[in-house]
């Protein structure tokens, strides 16, 4: 169809532009962090989650990654802080990740990847009334975006992996309650911050991005587990392992990367 787009030869990065030339536009994610080049603002102020209260309602495959919604009907889950005027409403969560033995993650720091990126997303719902209407707006969306690396196995990942079996196939969703992602956050909430967008098609420039400096540590068998997830679906013949689902870093255009104290 028309706006098919997906991480291969064909139909992956390096051809968005044909469907949505906005990837060709001025502040596009992602981006190589390079640390030194970075502006300390002594302005920023920390970030500040609320997920306490928060509440998952399922786990899916939606063909790109798989995704942990919310119940974002108000503002249980919040993040705040940092470069944002107002608390942002967490969404969704969802994962960027490589090959087997391949690094995946989206950003890159001087030029280096990491196995694979989370990203926390969450919208402006002080002034738009939907997550659409927000992913549109250029002060819509916040995410929160944490390295990945592989060592021992995370305590709390398990939870995560343990259910990507019931999401194996495009479309696939099951319920996932009550999971809090406070448990995926590293021990420092140090972060650089810049403008940015979407990772993926449409490519909305309406991204506060916020990328935090300490990756957390995951096992490569937990890893393995992302990689049993498919692109395709169920009815498919042709079974695509779900892998290397990350853009590469994109031109900076003179943007300014901040970072936290
Ligand atoms: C920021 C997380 C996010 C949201 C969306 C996408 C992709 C996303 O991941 S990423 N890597 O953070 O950019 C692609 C589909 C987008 C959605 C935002 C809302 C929409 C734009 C819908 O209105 C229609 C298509 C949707
Ligand atoms: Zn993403």
């Amino acid at each position: 169809t028309g706006n098919h787009w997906g991480y291969g030869k064909e139909d992956g990065p390096s051809v968005w532009h044909n469907n949505y030339p906005v990837a060709q536009g001025n502040r596009q994610s992602p981006i190589d962090i390079i640390p030194q080049q970075a502006s300390h603002d002594p302005s920023l102020g920390p970030i500040v989650l609320n997920y306490d209260q928060c509440t998952s309602t399922n786990i899916s495959n939606n063909g790109h990654s798989v995704v942990v919604e919310f119940d974002d009907s108000d503002d249980r889950s919040v993040i705040q802080g940092g470069p944002l005027d107002n608390p942002y409403r967490l969404k969704q969560f969802h994962f960027h990740w490589g090959g087997k033995g391949c690094h995946g993650s989206e950003h890159t720091v001087a030029g280096n990847s990491y196995a694979s990126e989370l990203h926390l997303v969450h919208w402006n719902a002080v002034k738009y009334r939907t997550f659409g209407e927000a992913a549109a707006a250029p002060d819509g969306l916040a995410v929160l975006g944490i390295f990945l690396e592989t060592g021992d196995d995370h305590r709390w990942l398990h939870t995560i992996t343990d259910a990507l079996y019931m999401v194996k196939f495009k479309g696939s969703v099951t319920d996932f309650k009550r999971f809090n992602p406070k448990c995926l956050l590293p021990s420092s909430l140090q972060y650089w911050t810049y403008l940015g967008s979407l990772t993926t098609p449409p490519l909305h420039e309406s991204v506060t991005w916020i990328v935090l400096k300490e990756p957390i540590i995951v096992s490569d068998k937990q890893m393995g587990k992302f990689r049993l997830l498919l692109f395709s679906g169920e009815e498919e013949d042709q079974r695509k392992r779900m892998e290397n689902n990350f853009r590469p870093p994109q031109p900076l255009q003179g943007r300014k990367v901040r970072s936290s104290n």
